[in-house]
């Protein structure tokens, strides 16, 4: 239907991407209008779901973000750190909403995107999942719980392809614990233990990842005393848990005033 919000899916041809615009193009609630790869890219020119081996969509895939970004409501963006600040900036311009999913961004990066949500609607979540933003609630709460005689440590598996670590649902998670004890992450944050590391600093949150064949996303947040531990789990079997999250997204930040935002925000916890 012409008179729902029209959506453009940026790397339409990664794990996520291709599962976003499954789901776009079956949804009543919104339209795809674009399907956009990197330049280059072997998808460019073809139809999006030709190209995924499914029937054809109508929709050619383009690398050319800002002829996308005008015919759509919201953006879509699941890709990479530079092309999703990119992204901001563009869709920004186009008065788009902007759902990011991409991790592994940089202070600078966030600070950009930052300065896009001035004038568009952005929500950002390391973790599109209604579980994983429950468990962010639980973590801040058992932590402010507890004192530093339990040991914070945050443990994530995912699949062999993932280039990114701590993944950022684990620092979603680090950041909760971090003010339910009222400390700053980056001055107890621990990553990467490697050879004689000396006996663990009370107070530390620590960071371990395990990357492996197909995992989709398990993260662990482990509070360890003297005599007891207490473990949150949230296990992805599924990345539609993360495709429905992200279009709900897209779908709440529709005529929002401008400005930041993240899965707390869109699911009201
Ligand atoms: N927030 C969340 O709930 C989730 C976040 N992610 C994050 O989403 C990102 C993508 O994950 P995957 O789909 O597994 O990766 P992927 O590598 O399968 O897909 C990324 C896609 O982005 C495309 N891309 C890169 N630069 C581009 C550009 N300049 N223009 C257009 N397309 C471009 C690539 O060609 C590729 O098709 C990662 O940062 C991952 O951590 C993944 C799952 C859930
Ligand atoms: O790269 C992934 O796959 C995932 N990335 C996100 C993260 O970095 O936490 C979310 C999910 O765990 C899957």
């Amino acid at each position: 239907m012409a008179d729902t919000p029209g959506i453009v899916i940026t790397g339409a041809s990664g794990r996520m991407g291709q599962m976003l615009v499954k789901a776009v193009a079956a949804s009543d609630a919104c339209r795809l209008v674009a399907a956009l790869e990197r330049e280059g890219h072997g998808w460019v020119g073809q139809d999006v779901g030709t190209a995924m081996g499914v029937p054809a969509l109508g929709v050619a895939v383009t690398d050319d973000p800002v002829a996308a970004f005008a015919k759509a409501q919201a953006v879509i963006d699941f890709t990479a750190p530079a092309a999703t600040v990119a992204f901001a900036g563009l869709a920004a311009q186009a008065r788009a909403v902007h759902v990011i999913g991409t991790t592994g961004l940089s202070a600078v990066d966030i600070e950009a995107i930052d300065r896009a949500a001035h004038h568009a609607v952005i929500v950002r979540a390391g973790n599109m999942s209604l579980g994983v933003n429950l468990l962010v609630q639980l973590t801040r709460k058992v932590a402010a719980a507890l004192d530093a005689d339990f040991d914070i440590e945050i443990v994530e598996a995912h699949h062999r392809h993932k280039v990114d670590a701590p993944s950022g649902t684990a620092l979603m998670l680090g950041e909760a614990a971090a003010a339910g004890r009222g400390v700053d992450l980056g001055e107890v944050r621990q990553s990467g233990r490697d050879g004689v590391t000396g006996a663990r600093r009370r107070g530390d949150i620590g960071f371990s990842a395990i990357r492996g064949g197909d995992i989709v996303g398990e993260h662990d947040v482990l509070f360890a005393a003297d005599g007891e531990r207490i473990t949150l789990r949230h296990v992805a079997t599924d990345r539609g848990v993360f495709v429905r999250g992200a279009l709900k997204a897209a779908l709440w930040g529709q005529d929002r005033d401008p400005g930041h935002y993240d899965m707390m925000d869109v699911l009201g916890l």
